[in-house]
Protein backbone atom coordinates (compact mmCIF):
# COMPACT_ATOMS: atom_id res chain seq x y z
CA UNK A 1 0.00 0.00 0.00
CA UNK A 2 1.21 3.80 -0.56
CA UNK A 3 0.77 6.72 0.71
CA UNK A 4 -2.14 7.54 2.84
CA UNK A 5 -5.04 9.54 1.15
CA UNK A 6 -7.26 12.67 2.14
CA UNK A 7 -10.50 12.22 0.81
CA UNK A 8 -12.12 14.93 2.64
CA UNK A 9 -12.70 18.89 2.01
CA UNK A 10 -10.10 20.19 4.51
CA UNK A 11 -12.60 23.77 5.35
CA UNK A 12 -16.15 22.79 4.30
CA UNK A 13 -18.49 25.87 4.05
CA UNK A 14 -21.20 26.56 6.17
CA UNK A 15 -24.53 25.12 4.51
CA UNK A 16 -27.08 27.97 3.80
CA UNK A 17 -29.35 25.77 4.32
CA UNK A 18 -30.52 24.81 8.04
CA UNK A 19 -31.46 21.46 9.06
CA UNK A 20 -34.18 21.11 11.67
CA UNK A 21 -33.31 20.18 15.01
CA UNK A 22 -32.35 16.98 15.84
CA UNK A 23 -31.11 15.96 12.32
CA UNK A 24 -29.39 12.94 11.66
CA UNK A 25 -26.75 12.42 9.45
CA UNK A 26 -27.48 8.66 8.66
CA UNK A 27 -24.31 7.79 6.49
CA UNK A 28 -20.81 8.83 7.77
CA UNK A 29 -17.71 6.77 8.45
CA UNK A 30 -14.27 7.50 10.53
CA UNK A 31 -11.30 6.44 9.86
CA UNK A 32 -8.73 5.49 12.79
CA UNK A 33 -7.20 7.10 14.74
CA UNK A 34 -4.79 4.30 13.08
CA UNK A 35 -2.22 4.27 15.88
CA UNK A 36 -4.93 3.20 18.02
CA UNK A 37 -7.15 1.23 15.70
CA UNK A 38 -5.29 0.22 12.83
CA UNK A 39 -6.98 -0.65 9.31
CA UNK A 40 -7.72 -4.31 8.35
CA UNK A 41 -4.53 -5.91 6.20
CA UNK A 42 -7.28 -6.11 3.02
CA UNK A 43 -8.00 -2.32 3.13
CA UNK A 44 -8.47 -1.19 -0.54
CA UNK A 45 -7.46 2.42 0.30
CA UNK A 46 -4.90 3.86 3.25
CA UNK A 47 -6.90 6.92 4.32
CA UNK A 48 -5.08 9.67 6.70
CA UNK A 49 -6.95 9.34 10.75
CA UNK A 50 -10.38 10.73 10.22
CA UNK A 51 -11.62 9.98 13.85
CA UNK A 52 -14.44 10.85 15.99
CA UNK A 53 -13.37 14.43 17.25
CA UNK A 54 -13.10 15.52 13.53
CA UNK A 55 -17.00 13.82 13.06
CA UNK A 56 -18.10 15.80 15.27
CA UNK A 57 -17.05 19.47 14.57
CA UNK A 58 -18.16 18.50 11.14
CA UNK A 59 -21.53 17.38 12.52
CA UNK A 60 -21.80 20.57 14.48
CA UNK A 61 -20.56 23.46 11.31
CA UNK A 62 -23.19 21.14 9.32
CA UNK A 63 -26.14 21.77 12.20
CA UNK A 64 -26.64 18.11 12.61
CA UNK A 65 -27.62 16.65 15.77
CA UNK A 66 -26.70 12.87 15.37
CA UNK A 67 -24.80 10.98 13.48
CA UNK A 68 -25.10 7.12 12.06
CA UNK A 69 -21.56 5.75 11.90
CA UNK A 70 -21.24 2.77 9.05
CA UNK A 71 -18.15 0.93 9.41
CA UNK A 72 -16.02 1.28 6.37
CA UNK A 73 -14.24 -1.42 4.06
CA UNK A 74 -10.85 -0.30 5.38
CA UNK A 75 -11.49 -1.42 9.21
CA UNK A 76 -12.38 -4.70 7.63
CA UNK A 77 -14.32 -6.88 10.52
CA UNK A 78 -12.45 -5.25 13.23
CA UNK A 79 -15.33 -2.78 14.50
CA UNK A 80 -13.33 -0.75 17.07
CA UNK A 81 -12.69 2.49 15.62
CA UNK A 82 -16.81 2.49 14.79
CA UNK A 83 -17.60 1.45 18.29
CA UNK A 84 -14.71 4.00 20.03
CA UNK A 85 -16.39 7.10 17.72
CA UNK A 86 -20.01 5.60 19.07
CA UNK A 87 -18.57 5.76 22.55
CA UNK A 88 -17.30 9.31 22.41
CA UNK A 89 -20.53 10.55 21.63
CA UNK A 90 -22.66 11.22 24.68
CA UNK A 91 -25.33 8.81 22.86
CA UNK A 92 -25.41 11.18 19.71
CA UNK A 93 -24.10 8.73 17.20
CA UNK A 94 -24.96 4.61 16.92
CA UNK A 95 -23.84 2.30 13.84
CA UNK A 96 -23.75 -0.14 11.78
CA UNK A 97 -21.21 -3.03 11.82
CA UNK A 98 -19.32 -4.90 9.21
CA UNK A 99 -18.85 -8.71 11.09
CA UNK A 100 -17.22 -11.69 10.18
CA UNK A 101 -20.14 -14.45 9.69
CA UNK A 102 -18.26 -16.44 11.91
CA UNK A 103 -19.31 -13.86 15.05
CA UNK A 104 -20.45 -15.58 18.07
CA UNK A 105 -23.62 -14.72 19.16
CA UNK A 106 -22.06 -12.92 22.65
CA UNK A 107 -20.42 -10.70 20.59
CA UNK A 108 -23.13 -9.69 18.24
CA UNK A 109 -24.31 -8.54 21.64
CA UNK A 110 -21.45 -6.61 22.39
CA UNK A 111 -22.20 -4.74 19.46
CA UNK A 112 -25.72 -4.34 20.59
CA UNK A 113 -24.56 -2.67 23.83
CA UNK A 114 -22.27 -0.51 22.01
CA UNK A 115 -24.93 0.95 20.25
CA UNK A 116 -24.71 -0.80 16.23
CA UNK A 117 -28.26 -1.65 15.16
CA UNK A 118 -27.27 -2.73 12.04
CA UNK A 119 -25.13 -5.15 9.93
CA UNK A 120 -23.65 -3.98 6.58
CA UNK A 121 -23.46 -6.36 3.43
CA UNK A 122 -20.81 -4.70 0.43
CA UNK A 123 -20.47 -6.04 -2.74
CA UNK A 124 -18.71 -3.87 -4.64
CA UNK A 125 -15.59 -5.58 -5.78
CA UNK A 126 -13.10 -2.80 -5.36
CA UNK A 127 -13.59 -2.60 -2.28
CA UNK A 128 -14.08 -5.94 -0.72
CA UNK A 129 -12.44 -9.60 -1.96
CA UNK A 130 -15.72 -11.46 -1.70
CA UNK A 131 -19.27 -10.88 -0.48
CA UNK A 132 -20.77 -14.73 0.35
CA UNK A 133 -24.07 -14.59 -0.13
CA UNK A 134 -25.19 -17.95 1.92
CA UNK A 135 -23.38 -16.59 4.60
CA UNK A 136 -25.07 -12.91 4.35
CA UNK A 137 -28.26 -15.06 4.85
CA UNK A 138 -27.39 -16.88 7.67
CA UNK A 139 -26.25 -13.47 9.71
CA UNK A 140 -29.08 -11.63 8.15
CA UNK A 141 -31.17 -13.86 10.44
CA UNK A 142 -29.01 -14.39 13.42
CA UNK A 143 -29.27 -10.65 13.73
CA UNK A 144 -33.22 -10.82 13.98
CA UNK A 145 -33.92 -10.84 17.49
CA UNK A 146 -31.75 -7.77 18.30
CA UNK A 147 -33.97 -5.74 15.78
CA UNK A 148 -31.12 -4.83 13.95
CA UNK A 149 -31.45 -4.12 10.62
CA UNK A 150 -29.45 -5.01 6.89
CA UNK A 151 -27.49 -2.71 5.16
CA UNK A 152 -26.67 -3.04 1.46
CA UNK A 153 -24.45 -1.78 -0.88
CA UNK A 154 -24.02 -2.64 -4.72
CA UNK A 155 -23.70 -1.13 -8.41
CA UNK A 156 -27.29 -0.75 -10.85
CA UNK A 157 -25.32 -3.19 -12.88
CA UNK A 158 -26.07 -6.14 -10.74
CA UNK A 159 -29.44 -4.87 -8.98
CA UNK A 160 -31.58 -7.76 -11.20
CA UNK A 161 -29.07 -10.42 -9.57
CA UNK A 162 -29.22 -9.41 -5.91
CA UNK A 163 -32.90 -9.86 -6.41
CA UNK A 164 -33.43 -13.47 -5.09
CA UNK A 165 -30.86 -12.79 -2.19
CA UNK A 166 -32.27 -9.11 -1.11
CA UNK A 167 -35.91 -11.13 -1.43
CA UNK A 168 -34.37 -13.93 1.17
CA UNK A 169 -33.54 -11.28 4.03
CA UNK A 170 -35.88 -11.71 6.89
CA UNK A 171 -35.37 -8.28 8.03
CA UNK A 172 -35.38 -4.15 7.04
CA UNK A 173 -33.17 -3.70 4.12
CA UNK A 174 -31.14 0.00 3.53
CA UNK A 175 -29.91 0.34 0.01
CA UNK A 176 -26.59 2.23 -0.04
CA UNK A 177 -26.57 5.55 -2.29
CA UNK A 178 -30.01 4.08 -4.11
CA UNK A 179 -27.78 1.57 -5.23
CA UNK A 180 -25.69 3.93 -7.87
CA UNK A 181 -27.76 4.67 -10.34
CA UNK A 182 -26.60 6.62 -13.26
CA UNK A 183 -28.61 9.85 -12.07
CA UNK A 184 -27.41 11.77 -15.76
CA UNK A 185 -30.58 9.60 -17.12
CA UNK A 186 -32.90 11.07 -15.61
CA UNK A 187 -35.64 10.76 -12.78
CA UNK A 188 -37.36 8.34 -15.65
CA UNK A 189 -34.27 6.73 -16.54
CA UNK A 190 -33.64 2.93 -16.59
CA UNK A 191 -31.19 2.79 -13.40
CA UNK A 192 -33.84 4.61 -11.44
CA UNK A 193 -36.99 2.92 -13.29
CA UNK A 194 -35.54 -0.25 -12.02
CA UNK A 195 -34.36 0.59 -8.15
CA UNK A 196 -38.42 1.98 -7.86
CA UNK A 197 -39.17 -1.81 -8.67
CA UNK A 198 -37.24 -3.17 -6.31
CA UNK A 199 -38.46 -0.52 -3.58
CA UNK A 200 -42.00 -1.57 -4.93
CA UNK A 201 -41.41 -5.52 -4.54
CA UNK A 202 -40.98 -5.15 -0.88
CA UNK A 203 -42.55 -1.91 1.71
CA UNK A 204 -39.63 -2.42 3.74
CA UNK A 205 -36.69 -1.66 1.95
CA UNK A 206 -35.51 1.82 2.19
CA UNK A 207 -32.33 3.43 0.96
CA UNK A 208 -29.97 6.38 1.16
CA UNK A 209 -30.67 9.21 -1.03
CA UNK A 210 -26.72 10.03 -1.02
CA UNK A 211 -23.51 10.52 -2.63
CA UNK A 212 -24.45 13.63 -5.46
CA UNK A 213 -20.63 13.25 -5.30
CA UNK A 214 -20.18 9.54 -6.45
CA UNK A 215 -23.51 9.67 -8.74
CA UNK A 216 -23.52 12.95 -10.53
CA UNK A 217 -20.97 12.73 -13.57
CA UNK A 218 -21.58 16.34 -14.02
CA UNK A 219 -20.19 17.66 -10.61
CA UNK A 220 -21.60 20.58 -8.42
CA UNK A 221 -24.17 21.57 -8.03
CA UNK A 222 -25.41 18.37 -8.55
CA UNK A 223 -28.92 19.16 -10.95
CA UNK A 224 -28.44 15.91 -12.66
CA UNK A 225 -28.62 14.03 -9.00
CA UNK A 226 -31.46 16.71 -7.51
CA UNK A 227 -33.47 16.35 -10.68
CA UNK A 228 -33.56 12.41 -10.52
CA UNK A 229 -33.68 12.17 -6.76
CA UNK A 230 -36.91 14.69 -5.58
CA UNK A 231 -39.27 12.53 -7.64
CA UNK A 232 -37.80 9.44 -5.35
CA UNK A 233 -37.87 11.62 -1.79
CA UNK A 234 -41.64 12.69 -2.95
CA UNK A 235 -42.65 9.03 -3.76
CA UNK A 236 -41.01 7.07 -1.32
CA UNK A 237 -40.80 9.84 2.02
CA UNK A 238 -41.18 7.22 4.53
CA UNK A 239 -37.91 4.92 3.83
CA UNK A 240 -35.69 7.51 2.82
CA UNK A 241 -32.13 8.61 4.71
CA UNK A 242 -29.60 11.23 4.21
CA UNK A 243 -26.17 11.01 5.02
CA UNK A 244 -22.90 13.24 4.08
CA UNK A 245 -20.96 10.25 3.52
CA UNK A 246 -17.84 12.18 5.40
CA UNK A 247 -15.01 11.31 5.30
CA UNK A 248 -15.87 10.42 1.36
CA UNK A 249 -14.00 7.08 1.09
CA UNK A 250 -11.82 7.04 -2.31
CA UNK A 251 -12.95 10.42 -3.61
CA UNK A 252 -9.38 12.14 -3.18
CA UNK A 253 -9.52 13.41 -6.83
CA UNK A 254 -13.03 15.44 -6.31
CA UNK A 255 -13.31 16.04 -2.47
CA UNK A 256 -17.00 17.34 -2.12
CA UNK A 257 -17.34 20.43 0.31
CA UNK A 258 -19.53 19.47 2.87
CA UNK A 259 -21.77 22.24 3.59
CA UNK A 260 -22.70 22.11 -0.31
CA UNK A 261 -23.74 18.81 -0.02
CA UNK A 262 -25.84 19.81 2.81
CA UNK A 263 -27.41 22.48 0.28
CA UNK A 264 -28.74 19.77 -2.03
CA UNK A 265 -31.32 18.63 0.71
CA UNK A 266 -34.08 21.58 0.21
CA UNK A 267 -33.61 20.45 -3.53
CA UNK A 268 -34.44 17.09 -2.98
CA UNK A 269 -37.00 17.36 0.09
CA UNK A 270 -38.51 21.03 -1.11
CA UNK A 271 -41.07 21.11 1.99
CA UNK A 272 -40.59 21.51 5.67
CA UNK A 273 -42.57 18.06 6.27
CA UNK A 274 -40.26 16.24 3.82
CA UNK A 275 -37.44 17.17 5.46
CA UNK A 276 -38.12 16.02 8.87
CA UNK A 277 -39.05 12.81 7.68
CA UNK A 278 -35.85 12.64 5.83
CA UNK A 279 -33.41 13.73 8.10
CA UNK A 280 -35.49 13.31 11.66
CA UNK A 281 -38.53 10.79 11.41
CA UNK A 282 -36.67 7.89 9.17
CA UNK A 283 -33.51 7.43 10.90
CA UNK A 284 -34.94 7.80 14.41
CA UNK A 285 -37.37 5.42 13.74
CA UNK A 286 -34.52 2.96 12.68
CA UNK A 287 -31.59 4.14 15.14
CA UNK A 288 -33.41 5.66 18.31
CA UNK A 289 -36.38 3.47 18.00
CA UNK A 290 -36.91 3.55 21.92
CA UNK A 291 -37.06 7.74 21.31
CA UNK A 292 -39.86 7.52 19.13
CA UNK A 293 -42.36 4.71 20.40
CA UNK A 294 -44.03 7.21 23.05
CA UNK A 295 -44.33 9.73 20.51
CA UNK A 296 -46.08 7.33 18.19
O1 LIG B 1 -17.97 4.04 -2.97
C1 LIG B 1 -17.07 3.95 -2.09
O2 LIG B 1 -15.86 3.95 -2.34
C2 LIG B 1 -17.50 3.78 -0.68
C3 LIG B 1 -16.65 3.11 0.19
C4 LIG B 1 -17.09 2.85 1.44
C5 LIG B 1 -16.28 2.05 2.38
O3 LIG B 1 -15.09 1.91 2.12
O4 LIG B 1 -16.89 1.53 3.33
O5 LIG B 1 -18.30 3.27 1.89
C6 LIG B 1 -19.14 3.98 1.07
O6 LIG B 1 -20.25 4.34 1.54
C7 LIG B 1 -18.73 4.23 -0.25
Amino acid sequence: MTDRIVSWHCNPSVPRFTPPPGAVDAHCHVFGPMAQFPFSPKAKYLPEDAGPNMLFALRDRLGFSRNVIVQASCHGTDNAATLNAIAKSNGRARGVAVVDPAISDAELEKLHEGGIRGVRFNFLKRLVDNAPKDKFLEVAHRIQPFGWHVVVYFEAAILEEMRPFLNAIPTLIVIDHMGRPDVSQGPDGADMRAFRSLLDSREDIWTKVTCPDRLDPHGPPWDDFACAVAPLVADYQDRVLWGTDWPHPNMEKATPDDGALVDIIPRIAPTADLQRKLLIDNPMRLYWPEETKSSS
